[in-house]
């Protein structure tokens, strides 16, 4: 098959233990490490979870590539403007946030040049908690590379499609479709032909990796279903040049430079490796007699803690969906949630919030922060006649946290942020009437 035929076709099925080779007979059989493996090439192994972490857990890949990974310089500091940590000297901020579509850039400028954090929580250090980014860029990176040893990356593309050359393969992403780079995983972002710019979200997770929820009562369907998750089939290059690494260690960004192209990985097998999910194929579930259900039931992925049922990250969506809940207040309810609540929207509108909250915007409602329907939001759905209604182009969606997030002074200090969001509730006068007497 043709190097250009083979790009872009993925393998079915959840952390399966998969197996890929671009050149037929690349892959050992029978072991991993044989004393001299197909074609000269070296294994090497990426392990996404500690060697001991018990069967169910273990997350693990070996790769056979043209050159080791040691093969590169010594790491020196870098610094992408945007890619920040919070400033630990301010108090995290309670107040709720939101904020207008990133602002497209007019300058040339890649994915991770593009990346500016809006806020983090919990610990890198302890692998607890996660990074929130968002992205702008319009340029393909070409000679530049880049790994997180931080967490995993879970990118929601709002605008503009990627091409995403991974180590192990190369992923198509497109606006409605999410992908999971692998902590570790060597990639390069570039533009899909006809996208000049693109525009998303990524939740970077340093705690336990990704994880389909269970389903409890639902049963043993409904939700996502592993099926529809996607890895790539290994690709390769050999391409010499002059090119740099990026690495993402401990909140900071390294550099080394090397002469080859890092995505030289010709045969991969194991559980480790990236993917994506069309969220269109998630089954939503919902109500069909009252009351609005906590939106744990619209979750797609979760990072668990050591704390049943608490989330390190959930990853949840509000899709197009029927509203038929009888005698119900529909939209999301007045509420003080003790996990914390970042939230994006890929198109359309929320619901909770039909303006204000853009496309390419995001809200932060943290731990006990009280929020909910804006005032024209309740007007509307407490005095419209119930019947059934398809909510359609929406796709809005939220990462949840048992922690606190810590906003950086980038993004409190935005040009773009709304400093008045919590006017859109004051409009809430009291309407009690109690009877006489
Ligand atoms: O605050 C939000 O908009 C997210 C949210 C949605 C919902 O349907 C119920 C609770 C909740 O926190
Ligand atoms: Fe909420």
């Amino acid at each position: 098959m043709a190097a250009a035929d083979r790009e872009l076709q993925y393998m079915s099925g959840f952390h399966n233990d998969f197996q890929t080779e671009a050149l037929p007979g690349a892959l050992p059989i029978g072991r991993n490490s044989p004393q001299r493996a197909p074609y000269g090439l070296y294994p090497e192994q990426l392990s996404g979870t500690a060697f001991t972490a018990p069967r169910a857990a273990n997350r693990r890949s070996w790769l056979y590539r043209t050159q080791p990974s040691v093969v590169q310089a010594e790491y020196r500091r870098s610094g992408t403007a945007g890619l920040q940590l919070p400033n630990c000297d301010e108090p995290p901020d309670p107040n709720p946030m939101r904020w207008d579509p990133l602002p497209i850039p007019q300058a040339p400028i890649d994915f991770i040049a593009g990346l500016l954090t809006y806020c983090v929580n919990g610990d890198i250090a302890t692998q607890a908690g996660c990074g929130i980014h968002l992205y702008a860029c319009n340029q393909d990176m070409t000679d530049t590379f880049f790994y997180d040893a931080d967490g995993e990356l879970l990118i929601v593309p709002q605008l503009g499609e990627l091409l995403v050359h991974t180590e192990m393969g190369r992923l198509a992403l497109a606006p409605g479709e999410i992908a999971v780079i692998p902590r570790g995983v060597k990639f390069q972002v570039r533009l899909a032909p006809g996208t000049k710019t693109a525009r998303g979200y990524v939740c970077e997770n340093f705690g336990t990796l990704l994880q389909l929820p269970e389903r409890g009562p639902i049963g043993a369907n409904g939700l996502a279903s592993a099926r529809d998750f996607l890895t790539p089939i290994a690709a390769y290059e050999q391409r010499m040049g002059d090119f740099t690494l990026l690495a993402k260690f401990q909140g900071h960004l390294w550099a080394c430079t090397l002469d080859h192209s890092p995505l030289d990985v010709v045969a991969w097998h194991g559980n480790y490796a990236p993917y994506k999910y069309p969220l269109t194929r998630f089954n939503v579930i919902n109500t069909v007699s009252f009351d609005h259900p906590d939106p744990s039931i619209f979750t797609v992925l979760s990072s668990p803690s050591a704390t049943p049922g608490t989330a390190n990250l959930d990853f949840v969506i509000f899709p197009p969906r029927w509203l038929v809940a009888e005698d119900t207040f529909r939209p999301p309810y007045f509420h003080r949630n003790v996990m914390s609540e970042f939230m994006g929207l890929v198109h359309g509108a929320y619901d909770a919030k039909a303006e204000g909250f853009q496309p390419g915007g995001a809200s932060l409602h943290n731990c006990l922060t009280p929020h909910g329907p804006d005032a024209k939001a309740f007007k509307t759905a407490t005095q419209t006649p119930l019947q059934p209604v398809y909510l359609s182009d929406t796709l809005a969606f939220m990462f949840e946290s048992r922690y606190p997030y810590r906003v950086t002074a980038q993004a409190l200090n935005a040009s773009f942020r709304q400093h008045d969001y919590v006017q859109v509730w004051q409009d809430l006068a009291p309407q009690f009437d109690p009877p006489p007497g």
